[in-house]
């Protein structure tokens, strides 16, 4: 059984956590770690881990935790705070999957132009593997140090990557419209996070200039350099790159009154004609031998069949007179978005079977 703890224990991503990690077969939670509530019994602040192994455990203060005593340690904290923590953790042997946007950029500028925030290990930052397993899996496998993706930008690149390198596409072109539920946002009280501010409305947010359109921009052309080891890029080599050396992408975030998934529609152009059984054989192609991506030949996909599970579905449609495909990826934000990635990451690490823990499907109804 391998050890494993949670910094960042009592938020909504460490909370998930726990939900998965008191239930995996191969491992056992060794600490819980939180700066609010150090020394609270965990079932006195979330009862629902009443009955559970996790019974009696005691939230600890980071100053109390050693490292070392854990073989991997999940981050689960706000970015800026998240960097300062993984350098205090790094070199004393456990393994980290650090789930805050601070080490998903091996360029700097591109982080502290959009995050606003000064890095302060940047010798963490260039190595760090980036988390999104149907991409980057061989890198996963053997990094001391994994950034597990926005919850946005696993919905969208998901979406999006088949196209890539699909000779018809144009890169320049591709706008994805987002719809987050309420729990993308943490369990920190904000007053527009309220339930009077957020039930029955909808909203638009940064359009233009969320830090979730780097990241999508950002990981989407290091896979059109070929930064990434995935099979992804391989079944249509040949065309990547033909015509438009960069993607460019606008993204605009909206919140909607649900608690969790993420919904993203990504229209793009194509510069030749298409059809719908050449784009499904790209989709299948890319993600065929991939469990936690289901790939819908005729249905668009919807929030609550994800919702509670690691699964993305995404199903798209081809519009002859206008020339766009219009693609829609649905994951759940806590799970394919957050703790279940970093679950999936943890057992590549582990050399586990990669579902392991992860095979609950959603919570429906
Ligand atoms: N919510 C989501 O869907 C997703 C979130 N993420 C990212 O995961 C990370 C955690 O998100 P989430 O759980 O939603 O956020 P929350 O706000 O719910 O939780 C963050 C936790 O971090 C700890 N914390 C906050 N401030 C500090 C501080 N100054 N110093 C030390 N610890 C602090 C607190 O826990 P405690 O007091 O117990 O230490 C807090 O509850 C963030 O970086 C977020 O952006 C990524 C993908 C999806
Ligand atoms: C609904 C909502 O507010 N969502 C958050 C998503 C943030 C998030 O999870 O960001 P990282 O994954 O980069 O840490 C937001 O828009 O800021």
């Amino acid at each position: 059984m391998k050890k494993v703890s949670i910094i960042g224990a009592t938020g909504y991503v460490g909370i998930e956590l726990m939900r998965l990690l008191h239930q995996h077969s191969e491992v056992k939670i060794k600490d819980l770690i939180s700066k609010s509530s150090a020394g609270q019994r965990l079932t006195d602040l979330y009862p629902q881990f009443r009955g559970s192994e996790l019974n009696n455990y005691q939230l600890k203060a980071m100053e109390d935790f050693q490292a070392e005593a854990s073989d991997l340690i999940f981050t689960a904290l706000p970015h800026g705070v998240s960097q300062n923590i993984v350098g205090e953790l790094s070199g004393k042997g456990a393994k980290i999957i650090d789930l805050s946007g601070d080490f998903r950029y091996h360029d700097l500028d591109i982080y502290e132009e959009w995050y606003g925030v000064k890095h302060k290990h940047p010798e963490l930052a260039a190595e760090a593997a980036y988390g999104l397993v149907e991409l980057n899996r061989e890198q996963i496998k053997k990094a001391d140090l994994v950034a597990n993706p926005g919850c946005y930008v696993t919905a969208s690149l998901l979406g999006i990557l088949p196209m890539l390198s699909f000779s018809k596409a144009d890169l320049s072109s591709i706008i994805i419209d987002a719809k987050s539920g309420v729990s993308g946002a943490g369990r920190s009280l904000k007053e527009n996070l309220l339930f009077t501010e957020t039930h029955n409305s909808m909203k638009a947010y940064s359009p233009a200039v969320h830090r979730h359109s780097s990241e999508i921009e950002y990981i989407a052309n290091q896979f059109l350099k070929g930064e990434y080891d995935s099979d992804l890029k391989t079944f249509n080599p040949a065309d990547i790159s033909t015509g438009a050396d960069r993607a460019q992408i606008l993204f605009t975030p909206h919140l909607v009154p649900i608690k969790r998934g993420i919904l993203a529609t990504i229209y793009l152009n194509l510069k030749e004609s298409s059809s719908e059984a050449e784009i499904l054989e790209l989709f299948q192609q890319a993600y065929n031998e991939e469990e936690f991506v289901q790939v819908l030949a005729d249905q668009l996909p919807e929030i609550k069949n994800v919702a509670g599970s690691n699964f993305a579905q995404i199903g798209f449609k081809y519009d002859q007179r206008t020339a766009r495909l219009i693609i829609v990826s649905v994951i759940d934000n806590m799970l394919k978005g957050a703790a279940g990635q970093a679950v999936q990451n943890m057992n590549l690490i582990f050399g586990y079977p990669e579902n392991t823990g992860l095979k609950a499907t959603a919570l429906f109804p």
